[in-house]
């Protein structure tokens, strides 16, 4: 089906809605019709001398169809603004949801503005179609049908040249199609990708400065913003050309109506009132095709958005959950992780980020995972949180599968504190509740303290209640990475991933977090991923990634004696000559 059909099934999820506003433009219509009539009415009886009472009746009752249609158009304005609401409401779900579906891996090859013009922007464009078009040509299909046999009624072949007429203002605008979709497609590429670059730009803003590009950039921008606007007067043109032909077209066929009524009052088929109502009714023929050919041009932008909406609908998940997923053995216990001959390539990553992997931790041991920077580190925790699928190999907790649990109770499981903490625009407690929503203040508290957060939390003009910026904008890393142990330390899951926890604080607070990581780790299985590698010498077991490959295991004290990788990597941290 084609993505107007299948935008349809939208309308169908909000038919009563549509089926009232069909109802209330009916209603409208026969205002317009009524207000017609009486006219004709009106004017017939100035043909035939009837008195100034007669036709003072008449304009009243016009004046009381013109107020009528007042308030029914008001109704209908904010009413389709609900019905606006609902129905991107309902795709907006539809799409974040198959998003966080299809996950990291998904958004990985994506830029983000890209998707965030597509969500908000692209959305935002179905409206016309959904709320106006399709309920209009409902509406006109009524109001058209019984307009058409009230006139074939009084004059046949008038009538017919009437319908015919309005028959060719629904069709042909759709011969326009192919030549519209084509410049809209481009219209909507280019408002993307200048959408694209400005959140890349701004994301990028420091960066920018620090590298005096700001001015490379803004150019750049200037050149897209002009194609926009280029292609955007290329398309109001061809929107110009096709409303006037229109209104040409409509403009005739109510004049050749007129003419031809008249023609046949003159020859006596038909009575005077028909020639008059042939004149007030062909103009409110005209009147509601040149609203649909309005909602068409507007639909346009939609119709060739919903293309790329349907695309992310489509896409095949790449991490499939099982149909009766495992939602109880992560609960028997400290969990256990057994990594077998697994290996992973990226997407367009070439070589595989780890290479026949095996790892075996024991239910409540620490572990730590060092190794040089791209040596696959990050890529283990992926994996074990299933954002991604080993190419080969297995990856079991407590002995099952991970493939067979739920996604959402293994992620609920697993804390992570990852190298980059990502805040969200709104409170610190909000952002530390994200682990447990209902915490309640003092157990917010307990964790602050315990990763150390809770005097710089205090020191902050609202405290807990202070408003963070976007990405946590308003503080330092090492403030964002205690938020972020809080957060973990909230969540109170029986694995636990500590990803660089402790890059980015100073050596007071580094030595402080140390100390609640160390009961932290207590009663859970730990994964330390750790560049310092001072802070890792007591774990139960070193695993050492080299290229994608592990190269040694066992304890600080037998890894040293090795005086392999990590023997050489902890030297020369020591000669202090960077982590590496
Ligand atoms: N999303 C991705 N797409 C493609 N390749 C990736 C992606 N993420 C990582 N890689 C590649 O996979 C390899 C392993 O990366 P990984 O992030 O696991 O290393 P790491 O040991 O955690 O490094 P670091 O210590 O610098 O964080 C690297 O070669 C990296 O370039």
């Amino acid at each position: 089906m084609g993505a107007y059909g299948r935008l349809l099934r939208y309308v169908a999820a909000i038919r009563s809605e549509v089926a009232l506003k069909v109802l209330i433009g009916v209603a409208i219509s026969a205002t317009y019709i009524g207000q017609a009539l009486v006219m004709a009415k009106a004017v017939s009886v100035v043909f035939v001398g009837g008195s100034v009472a007669d036709i003072s009746r008449y304009l009243v009752i016009a004046l009381m169809a013109v107020f009528l249609r007042g308030y029914l158009t008001r109704v209908m304005e904010s009413y389709s603004k609900v019905m606006a609401a609902k129905v991107k409401n309902k795709i907006r779900l539809t799409i974040f949801d198959k998003i966080l579906r299809l996950g990291p891996s998904y958004l990985n090859n994506k830029r983000s503005g890209r998707v965030q013009s597509l969500v908000l922007d692209g959305i935002e464009s179905l409206e016309p179609f959904l709320v106006y078009y399709v309920p209009q040509i409902i509406t006109i299909s009524i109001t058209g049908l019984a307009i058409g046999i009230y006139l074939t009624l009084l004059d046949w072949v008038t009538g017919a040249i009437i319908i015919v007429a309005m028959l060719l203002c629904v069709i042909v605008p759709y011969l326009t199609v192919p030549l519209v979709s084509r410049s809209i497609v481009t219209y909507w590429s280019s408002y993307a990708m200048l959408n694209a670059q400005y959140v890349d730009a701004m994301q990028g803003m420091t960066t920018l400065q620090a590298f005096k590009a700001s001015r490379v950039k803004g150019v750049e921008l200037a050149d897209n913003a002009l194609a926009f606007y280029r292609q955007a007067i290329r398309n109001t043109t061809f929107s110009l050309i096709d409303s006037g032909l229109m209104m040409i077209l409509t403009s005739i066929a109510a004049s050749i109506t007129v003419a031809i009524a008249a023609f046949r009052t003159d020859i006596g088929i038909i009575p005077i009132i028909a020639v008059s109502a042939f004149l007030f009714l062909a103009v409110e023929c005209a009147r509601p095709m040149a609203d649909l050919n309005n909602y068409w041009h507007n639909s346009f932008l939609g119709l060739s958005v919903a293309k790329e909406l349907f695309e992310i609908v489509d896409k095949n998940l790449e991490i499939i959950e099982k149909e009766e997923p495992d939602r109880t053995s992560l609960d028997l216990g400290l969990p256990s992780v057994h990594f077998s001959e697994v290996i992973f390539a990226y997407h367009g990553g070439g070589k595989p980020a780890i290479n026949n992997v095996t790892l075996d931790i024991k239910a409540g041991e620490t572990v730590a995972l060092v190794g040089r920077s791209g040596s696959g580190k990050s890529t283990i925790v992926n994996l074990l949180l299933r954002f991604y699928d080993p190419s080969q190999g297995k990856i079991l907790i407590n002995g099952v599968d991970i493939k067979d649990y739920s996604i959402e109770y293994l992620q609920s499981k697993i804390a992570v504190v990852f190298q980059d903490t990502y805040l969200f625009q709104g409170t610190i407690a909000e952002n530390l509740r994200m682990a447990r929503p209902d915490a309640d203040d003092n157990t917010v508290m307990a964790a602050a303290k315990s990763a150390g957060a809770h005097d710089f939390i205090m020191a902050l003009s609202d405290g807990y209640q202070t408003i963070i910026g976007e990405r946590g904008a308003t503080l330092s890393g090492g403030e964002k990475q205690r938020l972020a142990i809080a957060r973990a330390i909230l969540k109170d899951a029986p694995l636990l991933i500590l990803d660089e926890a402790t890059s980015n604080v100073d050596a007071k607070s580094e030595a402080l977090i140390q100390k609640t990581l160390e009961s932290l780790t207590r009663n859970r299985t730990t994964i330390i991923i750790a560049h310092r590698l001072s802070t890792i010498q007591h774990a139960d077991k070193i695993y050492v990634l080299d290229e994608s490959n592990l190269a040694e295991t066992g304890t600080h004290h037998e890894l040293l004696q090795l005086k392999g990788v990590y023997a050489d990597l902890v030297d020369a941290q020591r000669r202090g000559d960077g982590h590496e």
